[in-house]
């Protein structure tokens, strides 16, 4: 049952930018799958192709990664007759076809959109689910594991306007039964935390940042985890929904030397006029998220420094004993990971499929993960569309956690349905993560 036809089309994402979306028909029907992109993106994700011609889309059009798909990837695919089910062998000849380290030729997106709608195909030639195909693929244990749900209910950073340097405020709800359970405390404590944030901050700071969390203008993060925290009490979760960030604190990392250590860290970097002698150091940021993690019941912490200030953490992990989560320091890169493997920077890896451009090496970077004994969570990007195979991989992969925005917003709301559907068809056969959301593969 080969491929027969792949076809690709510019749609439009989240934020209105355009993207990459493939369809792959088999003697099972259409396949298709939409490709996200990120804003705060790391120096080292795989290239993201966008057209050099700025006269439409402001430059960001994608018809050359569209034309990539069209005229090479999906031709050489029907030829080779692979089929659909052996991902292994269709994401070798993407990369084959590439030839780049970074997928610089063809583009990430071009090959992802390719590489998941494969995926789908795959699962359809032998008639099972998507979650089930990608378990398949990978260490296939049972039961299933439905992930912790990471609603970023407070947006800030790259992501949001507003004062506020770090980029996402999560609630995790691990302390309840179920994945249905964890989606309903998520949603009612982001409404009372709407409502709060109007009453504190003004009707406007109820309007949404890129991901569906609030943006009020705050300038702390300790004024944010206030309000989540007063949010979770009067929902009646307190001690049942945890608290996680994602700093992302690339994006106001300034002054780094060469090898991209000891730079200053910018928490007013969204002001023009910020003052540079107010800048922190990353030994008084580590400071600083001691000190948060000591007041308020903080379970993660992502990209807490900048992609290439090691030192700063190693030294970090060595402190807590929270989950430190990489992002832009890995970039869903095995070579990237192994570093801080060695290194030990971080204990989890946040796992981007579009980072690293095929489903193939997104497996083989939470497998190289898992087998350090890290946690790893599956994630969206601030740019989403309705295609939700991010909640199969996280089901597939037995990942245990998902960060997917707020519990609003079509794009976001769509992966937590589809996490709904799958719970209901698993029941008996699917256990929730809850506490053990950073140990579910070694459950
Ligand atoms: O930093 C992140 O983790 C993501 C997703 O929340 O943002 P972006 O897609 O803009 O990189
Ligand atoms: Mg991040």
């Amino acid at each position: 049952m080969p491929i027969l036809k792949v076809h690709a089309r510019s749609v439009y994402d989240s934020r209105g930018n355009p993207t990459v979306e493939v369809d792959v028909f088999t003697n099972t029907g259409l396949h298709r799958a939409i490709v996200p992109s990120g804003a705060s993106t790391g120096i080292h994700e795989a290239l993201e192709l966008r057209d050099k011609d700025k006269s439409k889309w402001g430059g960001k059009g994608v018809l050359t990664a569209v034309k990539n798909v069209n005229e090479t990837i999906g031709p050489e695919l029907v030829k080779s007759g692979i089929e659909p089910n052996d991902q292994r062998a269709v994401d070798a000849l993407l990369l084959s076809l590439d030839g780049t380290p970074n997928k610089s030729k063809l583009g990430a997106n071009a090959l992802l959109g390719v590489s998941l709608a494969v995926a789908k195909a795959g699962a359809a030639a032998v008639g099972i689910p998507l979650y089930a195909h990608i378990a398949g693929l990978t260490f296939s244990k049972k039961p299933f594991v439905l992930p912790v749900p990471f609603f970023n209910v407070i947006n800030g950073g790259s992501h949001a306007g507003g004062a506020l340097a770090f980029q996402e405020f999560m609630i995790a709800p691990t302390g309840v039964e179920t994945f249905s359970e964890a989606l309903r405390a998520g949603a009612e404590i982001y409404q009372i935390l709407k409502s709060l944030t109007k009453k504190k901050y003004g009707l406007s700071a109820g309007n949404v940042g890129d991901e569906g969390g609030v943006a009020p203008d705050i300038g702390t993060p300790e004024e944010a985890l206030d309000l989540i925290t007063e949010s979770i009490d009067k929902a009646g979760y307190t001690g049942k929904v945890k608290i996680a960030m994602d700093v992302a604190s690339s994006e106001f990392y300034k002054e780094a030397d060469d090898s991209g250590e000891n730079g200053k860290y910018d928490l007013d970097f969204k002001n023009p006029d910020s003052d540079p002698s107010k800048w922190i150091t990353s030994q008084q940021l580590a400071d600083k998220y001691v000190e948060l993690i000591g007041k308020y019941p903080i379970v993660s912490i992502e990209d807490p420094f900048a992609e290439d200030n090691w030192s700063a953490w190693s030294e970090l992990v060595k402190r807590v004993d929270i989950q430190i989560v990489g992002d832009d320091l890995t970039v869903t890169n095995p070579l990237r990971i192994k570093t801080a493997i060695d290194q030990k920077s971080c204990n989890a890896l946040l796992l981007k499929v579009n980072q690293i451009g095929t489903l193939t090496e997104s497996i083989q970077a939470a497998e190289d993960s898992f087998g350090d004994g890290w946690g790893v969570m599956v994630s969206h990007r601030s740019g989403e569309t309705e295609d939700v195979t991010i909640s199969d991989l996280v089901v597939g992969l037995r990942a245990g956690q998902i960060k997917t925005g707020a519990p609003c917003r079509s794009e976001r709301v769509a992966k937590l349905n589809q996490l709904l559907r799958i719970e209901e068809e698993l029941g008996s056969q699917a256990i929730y993560a809850g506490e053990n959301f950073r140990k579910t593969r070694f459950l």
